[in-house]
C-alpha cells in the first residue's frame, strides 16, 4: 500500500478543487507526499494540457505549483505541531499569491516532479517554494503564499 498522500486528508467539503480535490473528476487529482523535508508530487500531464504541441501549458504547470504548496502548506503546519493530518483543530489553506516563472519549455509525454520547500511559516501565513521537473530538468520555478482559511471562507 502506498503512503497516503496529503489529499486523502482533506475534509470532503474541500475536496472538489480543480487541482487537487480527490472528488473533482475532470480535475487533475494530484497527490503530494513529505520525501525527507521536500514535498513531492507526480503527474503526467495529458494531450489536452497541450500549449504548443509537444508542450505543456503554462497555465497547467501554474496549477501544479498552486495545488502541490497549499497541500504541502498545510501538511508542513501539521508536521511543525507533530500532528497526524486527520486531527483537530484543521489546517486549510488557501492561495494569496501565486508566482511562476517559466524557465524551459516543458515537453508533454513524460512525468513531471513538483519538488515544493517551506520556506517560512509566519502566523497565518506559509511561504512554499516549487520547481517543476521534466527529464530531470527544472522547467519552471514558483512560488505560493498559502493563507490558512478563516471560518466563514467566501462569505460577503
Ligand atoms: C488538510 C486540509 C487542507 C485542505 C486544503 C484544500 C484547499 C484547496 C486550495 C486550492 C488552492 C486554490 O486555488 S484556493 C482558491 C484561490 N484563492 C482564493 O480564492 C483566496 C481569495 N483570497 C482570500 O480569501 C483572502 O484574501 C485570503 C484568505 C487569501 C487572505 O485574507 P485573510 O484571511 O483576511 O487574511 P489576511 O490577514 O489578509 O492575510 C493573511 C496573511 O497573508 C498575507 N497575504 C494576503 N494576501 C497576500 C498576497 N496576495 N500576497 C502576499 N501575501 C498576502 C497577509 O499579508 C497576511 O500576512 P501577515 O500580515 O499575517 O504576515
Amino acid at each position: 500500500m502506498p503512503e497516503p498522500a496529503f489529499q486523502d486528508y482533506y475534509p470532503e467539503n474541500v475536496s472538489h478543487c480543480y487541482g487537487c480535490g480527490s472528488l473533482n473528476a475532470l480535475g487533475l487529482r494530484i497527490r503530494t507526499r513529505w520525501e525527507g523535508d521536500e514535498s513531492v508530487t507526480r503527474f503526467t500531464p495529458r494531450p489536452e494540457h497541450t500549449a504548443i504541441p509537444g508542450f505543456v501549458y503554462g497555465g497547467l504547470l501554474a496549477s501544479l505549483v498552486d495545488c502541490h504548496s497549499t497541500g504541502t502548506a498545510a501538511a508542513a503546519m501539521y508536521r511543525q505541531e507533530g500532528r497526524a493530518m486527520d486531527t483537530l483543530p484543521a489546517y486549510r489553506f488557501v492561495t494569496a499569491s501565486l508566482h511562476v516563472d517559466y524557465l524551459a519549455p516543458t515537453p508533454l509525454g513524460v512525468e513531471l516532479e513538483v519538488r515544493g520547500r517551506v520556506k517560512r511559516i509566519e502566523g497565518r501565513k506559509v511561504v512554499v517554494e516549487a520547481t517543476v521537473s521534466a527529464l530531470g530538468k527544472v522547467t519552471a520555478r514558483g512560488e505560493v503564499v498559502a493563507a490558512q482559511m478563516r471560518e466563514g471562507f467566501g462569505q460577503v
